[in-house]
């Protein structure tokens, strides 16, 4: 869906992105993560096709982004860290003006309005300014004027912040219901557990260059015959007690007081079950057993090497 290659973009005086290359691929959710500084916003902008690079190239669906922006802006929709909100217009004028702005006639544009207010709960706000919203209607109205023409990828930098629990947990729920509906998403943000709800993949950026890209999954990059799964006990034991049974190399994390165990076991059904067996007889209080999938943050700390293709 997106194709980055050897990516390079100045400030003055200052490499902001120094030879990116990857491929986003369509229907994923990546969440795109990295120290103040990595180079995040300047990648979404590029990406945007509002800052011109270097060197290097951008492709989405084909279409090189530097080369033919106007016809990429028909699929692509964006949301700043700092948007701005037409303060003159309702949420409903906002809406439409977002909606010919994008190219689509007036009767198209009138249309969906209502269909995205409704999906994004704005119907009871149509009449109000941005000044009479909410900072988490706000931002529900820029993300609706961002896929008001509905586009096949969708750019977020850092949705969630200044949003209060209730508000994330809204913006994880959207986020999923667009993904639902095929969109790509990439979507920064500092907070990586809130990137776990919708997230399938994860780009990391340090100086300006890919440190790690890839799926977030269940089987283990380096040995994929191996997935994650927690282990929930009868009763919490002993760490030490704990280690004199699980071998410590299949751990992921050992929990610890209700906390399940994080453990790497056998893709196999039938050799895990003659692990399991061989925990039970050993006095291992087995209470359940659930797949797990790799967090954000695991991920992260593991540090993948990136991966070209982006998609291992
Ligand atoms: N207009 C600018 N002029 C010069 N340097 C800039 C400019 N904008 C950003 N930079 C520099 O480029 C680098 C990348 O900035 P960018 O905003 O893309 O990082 P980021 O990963 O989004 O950071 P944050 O997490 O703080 O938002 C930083 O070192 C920053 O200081």
């Amino acid at each position: 869906m997106i194709a980055i290659t050897d990516l390079i973009f100045e400030y003055p005086g200052h490499r902001a992105l120094d030879g990116i290359s990857l491929e986003i691929p369509a229907g994923s959710v990546t969440a795109l993560v990295g120290p103040n500084g990595a180079g995040k916003s300047t990648l979404l902008r590029c990406l945007a096709g509002l800052e011109q690079p270097l060197s290097g190239q951008v492709r989405v669906r084909g279409i090189d982004v530097a080369a033919q922006p106007r016809q990429v802006h028909r699929y692509l929709g964006y949301l700043s860290d700092f948007f701005g909100l037409y303060e003159r217009l309702t949420v409903a004028q906002g809406l439409e003006y977002a909606a010919r702005a994008m190219g689509l006639e007036r009767h198209a544009a009138q249309a969906r309005v209502p269909q995205v207010a409704q999906q994004l709960d704005l119907l009871p706000l149509l009449e109000r300014l941005p000044s009479q919203l909410s900072r988490g209607q706000r931002q529900r109205l820029a993300i609706g004027q961002a896929i008001i023409h509905q586009p096949a990828v969708l750019l977020l930098d850092e949705p969630a912040s200044g949003l209060d629990p209730e508000a994330r947990s809204d913006l994880a729920a959207l986020l999923r219901q667009l993904q639902a509906q095929g969109m790509t998403l990439i979507v920064s943000s500092h907070i990586l557990s809130e990137l776990d709800e919708y997230c399938t993949h994860l780009l990391a950026l340090r100086g300006g260059q890919v440190e790690s890209h890839g799926a977030l999954r269940a089987n283990r990059d380096d040995a994929p015959q191996l997935q994650l799964f927690a282990l929930e006990l009868g009763q919490s034991l002993p760490l030490e007690q704990l280690r004199a049974l699980v071998d410590a190399d299949s751990v992921q994390d050992w929990g610890g007081g209700d906390q399940p165990l994080l453990l790497w076991l056998p893709a196999a059904a039938a050799q895990r079950a003659a692990l399991l067996m061989q925990w039970v007889r050993a006095g291992l209080p087995v209470a359940g057993l659930y797949p797990q999938r790799e967090s954000v943050q695991q991920r992260y700390i593991r540090r993948l090497p990136h991966t070209k293709e982006g998609a291992p």
